[in-house]
């Protein structure tokens, strides 16, 4: 046995192996050691090599999917070996084969998916600066062929598709943090593809998927489906026909922008705070996914997002079959990844039900539908015609099935005569012997005669010693005991061998039923998956609606024109998580692609400023995807890029210093900054001197300023740029109010055309609780900073010089505080005043004095 575990583990060197034996999955030397530590599990021995103990450890096979969903979540990957035949002691170990490599970018498990997110697998394939992707999602049977040029765009793609697993080349030595697996450079081939493609879906003429004009995505293609055959070892019936996407189709928004813009989680990490959590409000895996797709892929075609648009309307016209629509979609469970795992022959019996109930639901939502047209009517006829399959699988499949199919009772009673008679048999067992007992006990008069079984002999009659002379001759003695003699006749051996055979008979015909729905299943892959896919989109923009009805989101007029209005726009997650009674204080946007595209904004710190843009860019960016945007009213110019430069924390990780990030994220916008772009800064310059600072950002504003065709918000705390409208006629100053009360300050968190006039930054850290002698003496030094020139010219010398006038200055201006202070002194009679209005008086001054 040992020598065939080390045969197969050769072959699959770079694997933990899963060894079946019985009822474990067993690990043997280094695996054993490295899964025990990751699971978590007993390490034991079994024999030994070459004098050393074989380190073991084991886990039953009916848990093994946890366990897999935890090694491969460790980055592992697993062979999976079962036995091929029932085992038989004479003729040495049983035939055993790797059935399936689980990776991290092939699992189809539930347990071990994020049923939110498709997580491909990608094989790229690069050509110089060229490249092309082919991105697979096995748990669905979707493609995605990518191509293109350069890093930045390869990057910006892979992000977007965000893969579980990579597929590369010998001599790609990128570094990525999923796991990397290399099939071979020769699998990067479009003859490969060629071959692959006939060899998986039949097709001859492949001419016709327009694969030659993509060549680099062709190769990548070929690869991912060596790597499929290599580590799947089945049918992928289900796989769809790869697809190629245009570039250029969509807005594009590189990676950072997505990370500042806290697509799918804050800056700090938290999935609630990313905006995906405040929109998806789905109600199937399905919807959640699409939705992801959507808003990671914005539109750039104005008919396609008006399709969209009118589709969300409609169903907000029509809010109570919205409402109906969305009850029912909540039965709908994941009849896409069902669908793949019962394919592939790795379904668990719930999984047939799931897409039972699915497929049930369907002729309710297409008569929700009614005859609506636009994007409705190919999901109308989508949905249709799986009528009688639904009918035939609710038939076949009880309602609350086991867990596995090993517990028998998946099919239902009355689907099957045949089943039904053997399952009969084994229940009715009991009755029979009962039965069989009293008619014995009638004809042969023998009141003590009993029909007994045990595990040796099975089925017998027992007739105590004194009557068993008197046994008729059709019983066969089979033993003797002390007290008693055990008898078998034809009929009990007849009904053994049934009774035993049909609890193995019951089983096998169920398995054989289950198969035939598997099949039946099977031969309507395609059209359960376009289903699956009708219903992610009606479940996608019924939640646009219902976000829009709920939290008042207005249906945006995307144009082909260059201005921008945004009446009362809002920030939806920072509104939604603002707690108790502090409003959200919605604030306008006017821009124009021609004459005012540049808005410095201005303000103290936490007066709003970072939300006020990312507002801007949200609602530009979801005008793009179909879904409604917060705010009163939106008038949007078509944009193709979105870019953000946003106070980022270092990437220490990458060994990037924050002022390094800065410089990259803002080199990014200068030099890929096209037509039609949005570019949102937010504080540049901050990480290096003050005037190395104010020099770069003054620079980057006078550039942004001169590009024509880009929308740009540029938050700063140098005052200095407010001056950048005296000078070009296309910018204008805005700031976020904010009001001084008792000697401290109130945000209004509203943005008027304005410069800022100062900059509150000593008053917010008092507010974040900094020592008062700290704030004083900042206090101080800012008088000092802010009438630096003056001093320099009353002292005429150097900086030690400046310092000293400084002081002088602020003791000469504390003097004349106290001088006011003890003339009106001298000016009070204490003794004509009331005590209260004395009291008061006292009060003040001491104010005064602080
Ligand atoms: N329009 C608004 N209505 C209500 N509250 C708001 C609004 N805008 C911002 N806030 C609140 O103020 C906080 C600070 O806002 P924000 O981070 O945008 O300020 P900022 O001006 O960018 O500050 P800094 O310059 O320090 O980065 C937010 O977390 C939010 O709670």
């Amino acid at each position: 046995m040992m020598q065939q575990y080390l045969k197969i583990k050769s072959e699959y060197a770079d694997c933990l192996l899963f060894y079946r034996m019985g009822d474990f999955y067993e690990m043997f030397f280094d695996d054993a050691a490295e899964a025990s530590k990751i699971l978590d599990i007993t390490l034991t021995k079994r024999g030994k090599a070459g004098g050393d103990d074989i380190p073991m450890a084991g886990v039953p096979w009916h848990q093994a999917e946890g366990y897999l969903a935890r090694l491969v979540a460790a980055g592992k990957r697993v062979a999976v070996c079962e036995q091929m035949e029932p085992p038989d002691g004479s003729k040495g170990p049983v035939r055993r084969e790797v059935v399936r490599v689980v990776t991290s970018g092939t699992i189809t498990e539930s347990e071990l998916l994020d049923q939110s997110r498709s997580a491909p697998l990608a094989a790229c394939f690069h050509q110089g600066e060229q490249w092309g992707i082919a991105a697979v999602d096995l748990s669905c049977g979707h493609w995605r062929l990518l191509e293109g040029h350069g890093d930045t765009a390869f990057e910006e793609q892979l992000s977007v598709l965000a893969p579980a697993e990579l597929l590369l080349q010998s001599g790609d030595d990128m570094v990525f943090e999923m796991p990397v697996a290399r099939p071979g450079d020769w699998s990067f081939s479009v003859a490969v593809t060629r071959e692959q493609l006939e060899q998986h879906f039949g097709i001859s003429d492949w001419q016709s998927l327009n694969l030659d004009a993509h060549p680099l995505a062709a190769a990548a293609a070929g690869a991912a489906l060596v790597y499929l055959g290599q580590t799947q070892k089945c049918a992928l019936a289900h796989l769809q026909l790869p697809v190629f996407i245009e570039q250029g189709e969509g807005m594009r928004i590189d990676m950072r922008s997505r990370r500042n813009l806290e697509l799918y989680c804050s800056l700090a990490g938290d999935p609630k705070g990313g905006m995906i959590a405040v929109l998806d409000d789905s109600c199937t895996p399905m919807g959640a996914r699409l939705l992801r797709q959507w808003i990671d892929n914005p539109l750039t075609d104005l008919e396609r997002l008006r399709q969209r648009q009118d589709a969300v309307q409609s169903l907000i016209d029509d809010n109570e079959m919205m409402h109906a629509a969305r009850t029912q979609l909540r039965d709908v469970r994941d009849m896409e990844r069902m669908l793949t795992r019962i394919v592939l022959a790795r379904a668990n019996p719930r999984d047939f039900r799931g897409i039972a109930e699915a497929l049930l639901a369907l002729p309710v939502l297409y008569n929700l539908l009614g005859d609506r047209g636009g994007l409705f009517s190919d999901m109308i006829s989508a949905l249709q015609g799986l009528e009688t399959i639904a009918g035939e699988m609710d038939r076949a499949i009880i309602e609350m099935p086991p867990a596995l199919f090993r517990d028998g009772g998946v099919i239902r009673e009355g689907f099957d005569a045949e089943l039904d008679r053997l399952r009969g048999l084994a229940r009715d067992a009991g009755d029979w012997l009962r039965d069989y007992e009293a008619r014995e006990r009638e004809r042969t008069g023998l009141t003590n005669l009993r029909v007994k079984y045990n595990k040796v002999f099975g089925y017998f009659i027992e007739i105590s010693r004194a009557q068993a002379r008197e046994a008729p001759a059709d019983y066969v003695r089979k033993q003797t005991l002390v007290n008693a003699e055990r008898f078998i006749t034809d009929e009990l051996h007849q009904f053994e061998s049934e009774i035993l055979g049909a609890r193995d008979a019951a089983m096998q015909r169920e398995d054989e039923l289950i198969e035939s729905v598997r099949q039946l299943l099977c031969s309507h892959a395609a059209s359960i998956q376009q289903a699956a896919r009708a219903v992610a989109e009606l479940d996608v923009l019924a939640c646009f609606a219902h976000l829009a009805i709920r939290h008042r989101y207005v249906r945006p007029q995307v144009h082909a024109g260059r201005n921008m209005k945004i009446v009362a726009g809002r920030h939806p997650v920072v509104e939604r998580h603002l707690q108790g009674d502090e409003p959200f204080v919605a604030n306008d946007t006017h821009m124009d692609m021609k004459s005012r595209r540049f808005m410095l904004l201005t303000g103290p710190n936490m007066g709003g400023k970072s939300t006020y843009m990312r507002q801007v860019a949200w609602i530009v960016w979801l005008a793009h995807t179909g879904c409604f945007v917060a705010a009163d009213e939106a008038r949007i110019p078509l944009t193709r890029r979105l870019f953000t430069r946003v106070g980022a924390g270092d990437e220490l990780a990458s060994g990037r210093s924050t002022f390094m990030v800065e410089m990259m994220e803002t080199a990014t916008i200068l030099n890929q900054m096209g037509p039609r772009s949005l570019v949102i800064v937010d504080e540049i310059g901050r990480g290096t001197s003050t005037w190395d600072g104010l020099a770069i950002a003054w620079a980057v504003a006078e550039r942004l300023i001169g590009a024509s065709d880009i929308l740009t918000l540029f938050a700063t705390h140098y005052h200095e740029l407010t001056e950048l409208p005296d000078t070009w006629a296309e910018a204008f100053n805005a700031s976020v109010t904010v009001r001084e009360w008792n000697g401290s300050v109130i945000f209004m968190h509203q943005v008027v055309e304005d410069a800022a006039d100062q900059s509150y930054g000593i008053a917010v850290a008092q507010l974040a609780g900094l020592p008062r002698e700290v704030v004083k003496r900042a206090r101080e030094h800012l008088f000092r900073l802010e009438h630096g020139s003056e001093l320099v010219a009353e002292s005429g010398k150097n900086q030690l010089g400046l310092f000293a006038v400084a002081e002088k200055r602020q003791q000469q201006a504390e003097l004349d505080s106290l001088r006011a202070l003890r003339e009106k002194v001298r000016q009070t009679d204490v003794n004509s005043m009331r005590p209260l209005d004395a009291l008061t008086f006292l009060d003040n001054l001491i104010q005064e004095v602080k």
